[in-house]
C-alpha cells in the first residue's frame, strides 16, 4: 500500500509501474537485492543493473488476459492462472493535486493568480507551455480550475504520442516558441515542462531566463513562505556536482547541510529518506522536494508563484535582488549531441590524466585577459553518507582558487554515440548585472583548450547551448 499510494502521488502517467517487491518494506526484495522501494524513487545502480542482467535470460513471458477499462476510476478483479489478479485505475490528477493542496496556500495564489488579490483586480499574465507532454492535465486543474488562471495562459496541454511534433524539452533551444511569445508579449511568467512532467524551465517578462541553478537557490532562499516547509521545517539543501553552486551560498546563511551528489535525481533518495534533505536540484532544468523521490515540474511553478506572491516582485526582479544579497554565480552548459564515442572516450580519458597530475595543481591557466589558477582536478566521486556506498567516475572538474569551475562529463541519457556535456560556472561577488556569455567566455575558451575538444570531437560548435 505504501508502494501504490507513492506512486499515485508521483505523476506515474501513461506507463507501467512494475513494483519490485511483493513484500515492500521486508529485508529483500524478489532479486535479492536490498533496497527501500517503498519510497516509490528511483532504483539504484545494482538493482537496475540486475534487471538488465536479468532480461538477456527471459526465455517467454505470459500475458494475463484480464479486460479492464482504463478509462475508468476503479478497481477490476480477476482470477490468472488460480491466482487472484488486480488492477486498479487511479485517477492521478486528483491525487497530485491533493498533494499541492497540502503542500502551498492555494488560497493565496488563486487570489494572486485570478487577480483577486492584486491591485487593480487584473489576472497575472501567464504562458504555461506542456508541449503536449503529461503535464496538460494537471495544468489545466491546477492553474486554470483551481487558481483561475485565462485559458489562454496554458497552451498544448493535450498529450499526444508523438508530442505533436514539439520536442518536449525545457530549454531555449526547444522551447524556443514559449520564449519567443513571452519576449513579445506582457507576460508576467513562462513555464515549459518536459514528456513526463519532472523538468521545468522558469522565465520571467521579456523571456528573462531562470538558470536552474539559480531557480534553486532562490526557492532555497524562500522556502518559508510555502506552509510545507514552514510545517515540517527546513532540512539540508543538495545538488547534482555539475550544478552551479548558488544554492551552497543559501545554504550556509541559512546554517544548513550541503550536499553535492553525482548527476541523477537517484542520489538525492537516501538524504530525504534519513530526513537530512529538503530541497534539491539539477542543472539538467529538474527542481524538487522531498514530498517526493523524483523532480516536479509543475510545483517548481507552483514555487515561483508563491514567491512571486510572498515578494510582489518581478521574476527578474526577485532574482537581481538575490545576486545582489549572495552574489551570482554565472552559469553555462554547452552540449556536443551524437559525437563519435572512441574519439570521446579517448578525450575524457586524456583529459584525466592531465588534471590529475599533481603538477596540475597551482597552474595558472588564461584566456581573454583572464587568469585563474587551479586548486583542484578530479575526476568526482561521491561517498553517500546514508548507505556509505562509494559512486566513482562521476565527471571530470577542475576548480580553480575563485571558486569556478569547469566540468565535463559523457551524458548517460544520450541514444546514439556520445553527447558530450561542458559546464562552466564562474562566481561574481559584486559584477552581478554582466551576460553570461561575455563573463564566461575566458572559461570557456579555456577548458577547450584544455580538453582539445574540438580536435577529439571535430566540433567547432556546441549542438545546445544553456
Ligand atoms: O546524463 P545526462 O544526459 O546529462 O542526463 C542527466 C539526467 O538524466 C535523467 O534525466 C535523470 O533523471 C536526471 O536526474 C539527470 O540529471
Amino acid at each position: 500500500p505504501a508502494v501504490s499510494s507513492l506512486i499515485r502521488r508521483h505523476k506515474a502517467l501513461g506507463g507501467i509501474v512494475l513494483t519490485a517487491s511483493h513484500n515492500p518494506g521486508g529485508p529483500e526484495n524478489d532479486f535479492g537485492i536490498k533496497f527501500n522501494c517503498e519510497n516509490g524513487g528511483p532504483a539504484p545502480d545494482a538493482f537496475t543493473n540486475k534487471i538488465y542482467a536479468l532480461s538477456g535470460e527471459i526465455k517467454q513471458y505470459k500475458i494475463a488476459s484480464v479486460s479492464v477499462d482504463v478509462g475508468k476510476v476503479g478497481v477490476t478483479n480477476a482470477e490468472v492462472d488460480g491466482k487472484p489478479f488486480t488492477v486498479e485505475v487511479i485517477d492521478s490528477v486528483s491525487d497530485y493535486v491533493l498533494l499541492m493542496k497540502e503542500i502551498f496556500d492555494f488560497e493565496q495564489l488563486s487570489g494572486f493568480v485570478s487577480g483577486k488579490s492584486r491591485p487593480g483586480g487584473a489576472p497575472l499574465k501567464m504562458r504555461i507551455d506542456s508541449m503536449n507532454g503529461v503535464t496538460g492535465s494537471y495544468v489545466n486543474e491546477i492553474f486554470v480550475n483551481c487558481l483561475g488562471a485565462s485559458k489562454d495562459g496554458v497552451v498544448h496541454t493535450t498529450p499526444l504520442p508523438d508530442f505533436g511534433g514539439l520536442h518536449p524539452d525545457p530549454n531555449l533551444t526547444y522551447a524556443k516558441d514559449l520564449v519567443d511569445t513571452v519576449r513579445a508579449g506582457d507576460y508576467d511568467i513562462g513555464a515549459a515542462f518536459d514528456g513526463d512532467g519532472d523538468r521545468n524551465m522558469i522565465i520571467g517578462r521579456k523571456a528573462f531566463f531562470v538558470t536552474p541553478s539559480d531557480s534553486l537557490a532562490v526557492i532555497a532562499h524562500y522556502l518559508e513562505c510555502i506552509p510545507y516547509f514552514k510545517r515540517n521545517g527546513v532540512q539540508g539543501l543538495a545538488r547534482s556536482m555539475p550544478t552551479a553552486s548558488a544554492v551552497d551560498r543559501v545554504a550556509e546563511a541559512l546554517g544548513k547541510e550541503m550536499f553535492e551528489v553525482p548527476t541523477g535525481w537517484k542520489y538525492f533518495g537516501n538524504l530525504m529518506d534519513a530526513g537530512r534533505l529538503c530541497l534539491c536540484g539539477e542543472e539538467s532544468f529538474g527542481t524538487g522536494s522531498n514530498h517526493i523521490r523524483e523532480k516536479d515540474g509543475v510545483w517548481a511553478v507552483l514555487a515561483w508563484l508563491s514567491i512571486m506572491s510572498h515578494t510582489g516582485k518581478s521574476i527578474e526582479d526577485i532574482c537581481v535582488e538575490h545576486w545582489k544579497r549572495y552574489g551570482r554565480n554565472y552559469f553555462t552548459r554547452y552540449d556536443y549531441e551524437e559525437c563519435d564515442l572512441a574519439p570521446c572516450n579517448e578525450m575524457m580519458e586524456t583529459l584525466e590524466k592531465t588534471i590529475t597530475d599533481p603538477a596540475f595543481v597551482g597552474k595558472e591557466l588564461s584566456a581573454g585577459g583572464k587568469t585563474y589558477k587551479v586548486k583542484l582536478g578530479d575526476n568526482f566521486s561521491y561517498n553517500d553518507p546514508i548507505d556509505k556506498s562509494v559512486s566513482t567516475k562521476q565527471g571530470l572538474r577542475i576548480v580553480f582558487t575563485d571558486g569556478s569551475r569547469i566540468v565535463m562529463r559523457l551524458s548517460g541519457t544520450g541514444s546514439s554515440g556520445a553527447t558530450v556535456r561542458l559546464y562552466i560556472d564562474s562566481y561574481e561577488k559584486e559584477n552581478v548585472l554582466g551576460s553570461a556569455s561575455e563573463m564566461l567566455k575566458p572559461l570557456i575558451d579555456i577548458a577547450l583548450e584544455v580538453s582539445k575538444l574540438p580536435t577529439f570531437t571535430g566540433r567547432n560548435a556546441p549542438t545546445v547551448i544553456t
